[in-house]
């Protein structure tokens, strides 16, 4: 059994009153080992009632042996089980809360018709007064099409929802940036741009989320050209920044120099291409991507033309081969792939010292717990184990910072600062192996990407808003 009863399910049940009392069912469900922690009455007639029932469990298993008992239990009838993290999630994890209340008639005349005509004619005649008088300088949409949902693969824009809500939140709690999830019914690039175009005015930025390679990859490049507002592929370029700021601390334990280094990546897709392109550009010399079907080389055709051009930057020495195959000597392993394809047999060919980041979600790579005893320093994107390398502590800064400054976008010297920002979080004194990258509770990074981003912005000329501190 699990370490202590730390999950929480609500059994809706219905009970048939002539055949069973609430008692019996109390005495089945202690006899199953669950506390019951809450009840409510949900409806109830002369001869049935519906109740929730919240019981205390020990884990998943435990969870299903309580309601087998129920079932098993005569004249009750299971109408449906959730647990916490259902319970979380009904109705949805946001809302939309006025700034101002609309007490009177006076209010309604200023909020609504006719006062707010005024304001919309002032935008009119000068539509950059949007940033000054409606919500785009503080909102941000999140938008997903559902193709690559953390490592669930493409499961529609539906169930997409919950990710992008979840980003919302964190946006908010993180940076007091206000974003919008959005989840497009629809996988056709120029219907995507297209939409994202028409919906921007709202918006002071647009966050692509969980949009599969290679389809991203020119969305996000279209888009950026076609809008004044910063576009940002988060699990491109906020991976990529983290896994930056991650490595480069780690590097600091081990004692090794980042050209020097042999780096092997797993999932050459939109994270995985990213993350390369930042390695190269911090001084990584000698990396190797592998996906599917192996080491990512020259003297092949790739009909993803992105891997053609990732055979040209990457693997120097064009090795090819299997996972097993190139890792062998390998310093450092980056996993934006899927659950499980790291075996322990190929951490313990790596070089001395390894440092394995598997950040797939929600399974990594390698489960932590098997790797461990080979590893120096293990991290994954997970919020459960040390060291979350995860793009959630990219986003929300840097996207405050750029919503401050009004950028025009994300470049790479403001995704480098933010790198380097989120690795100063933590000290020399402080770093260790299980403390490579800073809490995502620390309420330092936002405010130091926030600021490192914000320099980067008028340095290179795209921030539009004058700031004295800055100029
Ligand atoms: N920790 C983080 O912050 C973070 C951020 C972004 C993505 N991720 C994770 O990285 C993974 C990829 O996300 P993405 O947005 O790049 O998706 P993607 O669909 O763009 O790319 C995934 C790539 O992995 C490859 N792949 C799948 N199975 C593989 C296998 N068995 N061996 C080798 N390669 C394999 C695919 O062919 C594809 O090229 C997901 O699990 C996601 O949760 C983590
Ligand atoms: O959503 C996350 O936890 C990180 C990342 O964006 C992912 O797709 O896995
Ligand atoms: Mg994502």
């Amino acid at each position: 059994m699990s370490s202590g009863a730390n999950m929480h399910i609500t059994i809706r049940l219905q009970f048939a009153k002539h055949v069973v009392s609430f008692s019996d069912i109390a005495t089945a469900i202690g006899q199953a080992g669950g506390d019951i922690v809450g009840i409510d009455v949900i409806s109830s007639s002369k001869t049935h009632t519906v109740r929730d029932i919240t019981v205390s469990v020990l884990d998943s298993k435990h969870a299903d042996v309580v309601v087998d008992t129920l079932r098993k239990t005569t004249g009750v009838k299971v109408i449906h089980v959730s647990d916490r993290t259902f319970l979380m999630h009904i109705g949805g994890k946001i809302e939309v809360k006025s700034k101002v209340p609309i007490k009177t008639r006076d209010d309604l005349a200023r909020v609504y018709t006719p006062g707010v005509a005024r304001v919309c004619t002032a935008i009119a005649e000068d539509p950059t007064k949007a940033y000054s008088l409606t919500i785009k300088r503080n909102t941000v949409a999140v938008i997903s099409d559902g193709t690559a949902v953390l490592g669930l693969g493409d499961i529609g824009p539906y169930a997409a929802m919950p990710v992008m809500e979840g980003k919302a939140m964190l946006f908010k709690q993180l940076a007091g940036v206000d974003a919008f999830p959005i989840c497009l019914d629809t996988k056709d690039t120029d219907e995507i741009v297209q939409i994202v175009k028409a919906i921007a005015p709202a918006f002071g930025g647009i966050n692509l989320e969980d949009i599969a390679a290679p389809r991203c990859f020119e969305i996000e490049e279209r888009l950026k050209q076609e809008l004044d507002i910063p576009v940002f592929h988060d699990d491109q370029h906020g991976t990529a920044v983290v896994l930056l700021a991650g490595l480069l601390n780690a590097l600091k334990i081990v004692d090794k120099k980042i050209e020097e280094i042999k780096v092997v990546l797993t999932g050459i897709g939109a994270a995985g291409i990213a993350c390369t392109k930042m390695l190269l550009a911090a001084g990584v010399k000698n990396i190797i991507g592998v996906d599917r079907q192996g080491a990512i080389h020259r003297g092949v055709q790739y009909d993803n033309p992105y891997w053609n051009e990732y055979a040209q930057l990457t693997n120097p020495e064009n090795i090819s081969g299997s996972l097993s195959d190139v890792i062998v000597g390998a310093d450092v392993f980056i996993g934006v792939s899927a659950p499980g394809i790291l075996k322990v047999e190929d951490v313990k060919n790596m070089a001395k010292d390894p440092i394995v980041f598997a950040m797939a979600n929600p399974v990594p790579e390698i489960d932590p717990e098997l790797a461990e005893p080979y590893v120096r320093v293990m991290a994954t994107g997970r919020s459960d184990y040390p060291n979350q390398i995860n793009n959630v502590l990219c986003f929300p800064g840097i996207f405050r910072g750029a919503l401050d400054c009004r950028a025009i976008e994300i470049n790479e010297e403001m995704k480098l600062a933010a790198a380097q920002a989120i690795a100063s979080v933590v000290t020399d004194e402080e770093l260790s192996e299980t403390y490579i990258i800073p809490s995502v509770f620390n309420n330092k990074v936002a405010e130091r990407v926030r600021e490192a981003v914000m320099k980067a912005a008028y340095k290179t000329g795209v921030a539009r808003k004058d700031d004295m501190m800055f100029r």
